[in-house]
């Protein structure tokens, strides 16, 4: 069983690295023999599709998960996502079926539209995307110009675009894959607007895939990464859907154009929350994949001697090295355990939604905001940073970690730009903070905000650091609901002082989540601990110990405002880090090797288990269409001509 499997008690998958009949990668027939970095754009796509058909018909028969299968599992999702790392080095173009157009049926659908449609896009008879941006409008989605007007004549919506801002523009697999997809649309009743709501919509022909009449679509393009994903573009001319087919779970339009709204608007924003948690697991897996590969890299290449004497060192001797790489294997666990601690929050606020409870929807929604923000953020910086500690190697796709760069750095932007949701949390942060002067009480995940005792004596322990890191987040909320009051006294309206304070914001944001992973890294370790041996956990807990300390040296300007925190501390904390670094490294190998990552899971001449690093870069390098002859015909038309004064 894996290290993080043992560490969060999922159950196990047939994912460890040895060669196994009958399981999903066993199949050969998924992977390329020409690696896709040589396709054209055109080539690329049609091979993803005909690897993507292989592979979820595959997934059918090994995940058994047709009707019947809880979709919206985490674990299953995770599976999921592992293995398409092996027959896909961008995602595939069915990414956001199973991502996103699935969980909208599930979460925004009524019982007999899921029957319906979900018995459907399990199946896979269709196929869907989500397709809510538009060229217009990612970010602030009232500004959606999509309009969806009912027609109580006729029964049916008509969906219509009308300007060029209003194409929807960037879902996955809508540009030549998908036939369906949720389209969120501003409703119109009788010339009233209802709001943002979602529609599904047949987009084409089900025999033809021709786009339907009134259907304009296409794909947007060359991107920094995600090329297999077919990201499209969409618009509507005056088209008509069925009544049935508004997703009507929560708000709803009777046949007479009556218009029912749900228990809240927000309502039709929770396939982003779904998404939001799901994420920070899918950052957790790319940060074990990438920190595989440099650490097993590292141990694998030698390069000049520590001592003059001594032969070339590993480069994982270097401690320089250890400081890039270790905190990578920290923070995978640190964002796979809080993911799944995210996972169950989730469930169960969706419970008590279901039973009409919505009072912990502000928090869960802020808390999946932040940890978004932070897994994709960290992530996309230090597998860049596992890329440059590859040295000239890292630099080649055969590594993978470019490709694993472009999915870490997409998430950045994608469901919510980071700022904007760390902005989000923000605003949670500053009502709290406002609800709690009042006496009021606050969130469990919010209420340290109350704290009013006065500052301790700072600690060089985990608690320690802890206590500082939430010292920090509350003192930096404090300074903005300070300075927005300031501003308003002076006249400046609440919203420009927002905006002006809202530099501050986002660090006061991002102090909170940071305060909130290191105690729930911290606890949920502890808790697990418990059950696993002591050697075990004894690793274990020098990488929570490693994570913490990492992130105090890393925010040391903000201990010293807000704590007591003083520079005998900062030395021997600096200390604790060196000796953490020393007493990890021994087991380093072995971390990464219990992440449990199969070689066709890394995908890597850098990464694979057996460390043929240097064969394995030549046997890729021999792919290279341009070696297949040793002359090119460019010498001949262009080179030579130019060398002998003839062009
Ligand atoms: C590695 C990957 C793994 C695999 C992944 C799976 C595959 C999938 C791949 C995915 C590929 C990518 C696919 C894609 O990219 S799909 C497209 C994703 N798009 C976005 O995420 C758009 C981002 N924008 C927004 O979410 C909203 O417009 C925001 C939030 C920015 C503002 O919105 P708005 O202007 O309307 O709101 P307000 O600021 O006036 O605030 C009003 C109130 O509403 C509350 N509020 C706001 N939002 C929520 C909420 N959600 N639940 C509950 N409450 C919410 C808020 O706290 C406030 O409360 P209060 O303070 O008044 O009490
Ligand atoms: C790879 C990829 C896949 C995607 N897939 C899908 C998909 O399947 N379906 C779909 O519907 N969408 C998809 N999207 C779109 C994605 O959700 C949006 O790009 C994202 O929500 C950001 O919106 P935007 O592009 O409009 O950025 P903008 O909002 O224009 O952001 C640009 C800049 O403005 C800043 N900004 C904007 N608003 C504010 C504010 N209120 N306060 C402070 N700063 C602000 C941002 O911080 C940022 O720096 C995808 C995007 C990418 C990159």
């Amino acid at each position: 069983m894996g290290l993080v499997d043992q560490l969060v008690n999922q159950p196990h998958y047939t994912l460890v690295n040895q060669p196994r009949e009958n399981d999903i990668l066993s199949h050969k027939e998924l992977f390329d023999s020409i690696p896709e970095e040589y396709l054209s754009h055109k080539e690329k796509y049609e091979n993803a599709i005909r690897k993507t058909v292989l592979y979820y018909r595959l997934m059918q028969k090994y995940q058994n998960y047709k009707e019947g299968s809880t979709i919206l599992d985490e674990t299953r999702a995770n599976y999921r996502n592992l293995v398409s790392f092996a027959v896909f080095k961008d995602y595939p173009p069915l990414m956001l079926h199973n991502g996103m157009f699935i969980p909208a049926i599930a979460g925004q659908g009524t019982p007999e539209q899921q029957k319906h449609w979900l018995k459907r896009a399990k199946n896979m008879e269709i196929l869907g995307t989500y397709a809510q941006t538009e060229l217009g409008h990612g970010t602030f989605i009232r500004g959606l110009e999509t309009t969806a007007e009912y027609d109580p004549s006729t029964e049916e919506f008509v969906l219509h675009s009308p300007t060029l801002t209003s194409y929807k523009w960037w879902p996955g697999g809508l540009g030549h894959t998908v036939n369906y997809c949720v389209v969120m649309a501003q409703l119109y009743i009788r010339g009233r607007h209802h709001g943002m709501q979602p529609f599904l919509v047949q987009l084409r022909d089900e025999a033809t895939h021709m786009p339907l009449p009134g259907v304009k679509l296409g794909e947007i393009g060359a991107k920094l990464g995600l090329s297999t994903v077919n990201n499209g573009f969409l618009a509507f001319e005056h088209h008509r859907i069925p009544r049935d087919r508004m997703l009507m779970k929560n708000a709803q339009v009777l046949k007479d154009g009556t218009f029912v709204a749900g228990p809240s608007s927000k309502l039709a924003y929770g396939t982003m929350i779904y998404v939001r948690v799901i994420i920070v697991n899918g950052m957790a897996n790319l940060m074990a994949k990438a920190a595989t590969i440099a650490v097993r890299y590292s141990a694998v290449r030698r390069q000049s001697q520590i001592k003059p004497s001594e032969p070339e060192c590993q480069i994982l001797d270097y401690v320089t090295q250890q400081h890039k790489l270790l905190i990578c294997i920290a923070t995978s666990l640190a964002f796979s355990t809080c993911a799944r601690w995210l996972w169950d929050v989730y469930t169960g606020v969706m419970g008590q939604m279901e039973s009409g409870n919505m009072d912990h929807l502000p928090e869960l929604h802020a808390l999946a905001c932040s940890l978004k923000v932070v897994s994709t953020m960290d992530v996309s910086g230090l597998v860049e940073r596992c890329r440059l500690a590859c040295g000239g190697h890292g630099f080649m796709h055969s590594s993978n970690l470019p490709y694993t760069y472009g999915l870490a750095t997409a998430a950045c932007t994608y469901e919510g730009e980071n700022t904007v949701l760390l902005l989000q949390t923000a605003r949670s942060l500053v009502k709290a903070w406002q609800k709690g002067s009042k006496g009021k009480p606050l969130s469990p995940t919010e209420a340290y905000l109350m704290d009013k005792s006065p500052v301790p004596k700072w600690e060089n322990t985990l608690d320690g650091i802890i206590a500082g890191f939430r010292r920090v987040s509350a003192g930096k909320v404090q300074d903005c609901v300070s300075k927005i009051d300031k501003l308003v006294k002076m006249g400046t309206s609440y919203e420009d002082a927002w905006n002006q304070t809202s530099v501050r914001l986002v660090a006061a944001s991002e102090a909170h989540s940071r305060a909130v992973i290191l105690a729930t890294f911290r606890s949920e370790v502890s808790r697990a601990a418990a059950a696993l041996s002591p050697p075990l956990s004894r690793v274990l807990h020098q990488l929570v110990h490693l994570y913490c300390v990492y992130w105090a040296l890393e925010r040391l300007g903000d201990l010293l405002l807000y704590t007591s925190i003083a520079e005998r501390d900062v030395q021997e904390l600096q200390q604790q880090y060196e000796d953490l670094l020393q007493k990890i490294r021994p087991n380093a190998v072995g971390l990464v090797d219990a992440f449990d990552l199969r070689d066709e899971i890394l995908n890597s001449t850098l990464g694979a288990y057996d460390g043929r690093v240097y064969e394995r870069l030549m046997e890729e390098a021999l792919k290279s269409p341009l070696n297949a002859e040793p002359v090119n015909q460019s010498f001949h038309q262009y080179l030579k001509p130019f060398m002998h004064g003839k062009l």
